[in-house]
C-alpha cells in the first residue's frame, strides 16, 4: 500500500459504516437482477470485496456466493492485473445475472479485467473514486481521486495525544 501513498485526504471507514453502506448497495440492487427479478449469484472480488459481497448476499437471501482473486501488485511494483483465482464457470456464463462486489473502484484497472471476463454481469462496489467510475454500475460513495480510503480490516484503535497535550 504505501507505494499508493501519499494521498491528499484519508477517508476512515469503520465496520459501522461498511456495515450501513454495504446494506445500502444491497437495497439499491435489490430488483434489479434479470428481468427485475433475483440475482442468481453474489461473486466478491477477494479480498476487499468479500466483506460487502457478504453483507450483499445476507441482505438479498443470496445463498450462491463466489470469489474471483484478481493479483494486481507484485510486492511494491504494479504489474498487469491477472486473474490467479476464477469462479465456478458453469454459476458465471457470460455473467448475466450475475452481480459482481468489490469494495472500491479505483484507476478501474482491476473491474476492467473482470468486465472483460463476464460482460454482462453487473458490477457494484460500495465507493468509487472518478478514474474508475465508468466501469461500475452501481456504487454508493464516491470520493475524490487523491483521497485514500482506510478501511476497518486495515486498521486499528490506537492511543492519541490530547490535544492540549501536543508540541
Ligand atoms: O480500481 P483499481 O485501481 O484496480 O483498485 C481497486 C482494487 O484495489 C484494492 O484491492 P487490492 O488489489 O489492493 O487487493 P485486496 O482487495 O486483496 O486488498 C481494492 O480492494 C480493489 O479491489
Ligand atoms: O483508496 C484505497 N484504499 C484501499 N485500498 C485501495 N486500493 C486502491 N485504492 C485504494
Ligand atoms: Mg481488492
Amino acid at each position: 500500500m504505501k507505494d499508493r501513498l501519499p494521498h491528499e485526504k484519508g477517508f476512515h471507514v469503520s465496520w459501522d459504516q461498511i456495515h450501513r453502506d454495504g446494506r445500502a448497495l444491497a437495497w439499491r440492487l435489490d430488483g434489479h437482477g434479470p428481468d427485475g427479478g433475483p440475482w442468481k449469484a453474489v461473486v466478491g472480488i477477494t479480498r476487499g470485496g468479500l466483506v460487502p459481497a457478504m453483507i450483499v448476499a445476507r441482505e438479498l437471501d443470496i445463498r450462491i456466493v463466489d470469489t474471483i482473486s484478481v493479483k494486481s501488485y507484485n510486492h511494491q511494483a504494479q504489474t498487469a492485473p491477472k486473474v490467479i483465482k476464477a469462479p465456478q464457470a458453469s454459476i458465471m456464463g457470460d455473467g448475466s445475472g450475475i452481480l459482481i462486489v468489490d469494495d472500491l473502484v479505483d484507476t478501474g484497472k482491476t473491474l476492467e479485467l473482470v468486465r472483460a471476463l463476464y460482460p454482462k454481469a453487473h458490477f457494484a462496489t460500495v465507493y468509487a473514486k472518478p478514474s474508475g467510475r465508468p466501469m461500475v454500475d452501481t456504487y454508493i460513495t464516491e470520493v475524490s481521486q487523491d483521497t485514500w480510503i482506510f478501511f476497518p480490516w486495515d486498521m486499528a484503535l490506537q492511543y492519541v495525544e490530547p490535544y492540549r497535550g501536543k508540541d
